[in-house]
């Protein structure tokens, strides 16, 4: 049962542990204190706003649309959307054929196994079984989603209305993605136009998480606190499970709302605003007998293209505090660091002179 020794057809994830009914989970999964979640009657320090996006095209509302997503972007690096023009059948149906997936053979998704980061299409669980890491509660299957046109045909093919069904996901978030980063340039007074050609070069993953039930939640997490690499993350959960640490250090539970999605922020999106703006760290917390589903679409600038710090928002009174970086760094980074360890972010900080 214990990992690293696992072939990779014995591989025992998270979702085959839920479907043997164990009543522990093994070591590998158990946290050390200092990591563990926090007790549920810490006071919640931080409320997340719930932007209504349908407010964008009303001229009276849309000056204080704007500026509340500038204040949540500063502030905390994250908000939820509600009236975001993404139909609620598209968002249940991608939502159901991601439990049908988890629901196949272990035998059948491990046909997608991989640990390397830069697959196309990648099956797992964990951050890298190949180090010797703590494991997450959690199963994935990860795909690059732009353009879609080049990648589905890689998504996988069973259930056999996979892609139909998430393809038609992927489209209408592409969609939102376009209207918030506009808003959010907006937010920061550049040009609604700005980085136009990095933004349709860009990427899209789709990251399909299954937290399955788990026996002992306290001991673990469904995902260890990080900073998402890219632009802006948008989220569709089953319920809630998701943190955020706030400007205080404090962990803060992202309610479940109905229909909304949660917009983070990311590392490009704190070096491009020259840190006005805040790339979110978060987790994922489990529970004992509820299994959650999340789709989470990352967005960044292209690929290969370097970016920094925008030009206008660099002055003497705000020096540059980044460095140019692009997302393929990003990627060398994570498949050679333990990411639970330091933050990609951080080495990217200039010197203060
Ligand atoms: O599922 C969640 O709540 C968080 C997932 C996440 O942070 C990620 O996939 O990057
Ligand atoms: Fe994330």
């Amino acid at each position: 049962m214990e990992g690293k020794g696992d072939s990779v057809s014995s591989f025992t994830s998270a979702v085959s542990l839920d479907q043997l009914g164990v009543s522990f989970i093994p070591q590998r999964y158990v946290l050390p204190p200092s990591q563990r979640p926090c007790p549920q009657d810490v006071p919640i320090s931080t409320t997340l706003p719930i932007i209504d996006m349908s407010n964008l095209g009303n001229q009276s509302l849309m000056s204080t649309t704007i500026d509340q997503i500038r204040i949540a972007c500063k502030e905390i690096g994250c908000f939820q959307v509600i009236k975001h023009g993404i139909d609620i059948s598209v968002m249940d149906e991608a939502l159901e054929v991601a439990a049908e997936f988890f629901n196949l053979s272990n035998e059948e998704k491990m046909r997608l196994f991989s640990e390397d980061v830069h697959k196309p299409v990648r099956y797992g669980t964990s951050l890298n079984q190949a180090r010797d890491e703590v494991y997450c509660w959690r199963d994935f299957i990860k795909h690059y989603s732009h353009p879609i046109s080049d990648w589905i045909r890689m998504w996988p093919s069973n259930p056999s209305t996979y892609r139909e069904k998430m393809g038609k996901y992927v489209k209408a978030v592409q969609v939102l993605q376009n209207q918030l980063l506009e808003t959010i340039f907006k937010s920061l007074v550049l040009n609604p136009d700005y980085l136009h050609e990095e933004i349709n070069g860009g990427s899209q993953t789709l990251a399909v998480n299954c937290y399955p039930a788990c026996p002992q939640p306290a001991l673990t997490l469904g995902i260890h606190p990080h900073s998402d690499y890219g632009s802006i993350t948008l989220l569709l959960q089953t319920r809630s499970g998701l943190e955020i640490k706030d400007k205080n250090n404090n962990w803060v539970p992202v309610p479940y709302v109905e229909g909304a999605l949660v917009v983070q922020l990311g590392d490009q999106m704190e070096v491009m605003s020259n840190g006005q703006h805040k790339s979110v760290i978060h987790r994922a917390t489990v529970k004992g007998a509820e299994k959650r589903f999340s789709i989470v679409s990352l967005h960044s600038f292209a690929m290969d293209r370097k970016m920094g710090p925008a030009l206008e928002l660099v002055d003497e009174q705000n020096p540059k505090s980044y460095r140019e970086f692009c997302f393929r760094e990003f990627l060398d980074f994570i498949s050679t660091n333990d990411i639970t360890k330091g933050r990609f972010l951080d080495t990217l900080k200039m010197k203060k002179p």
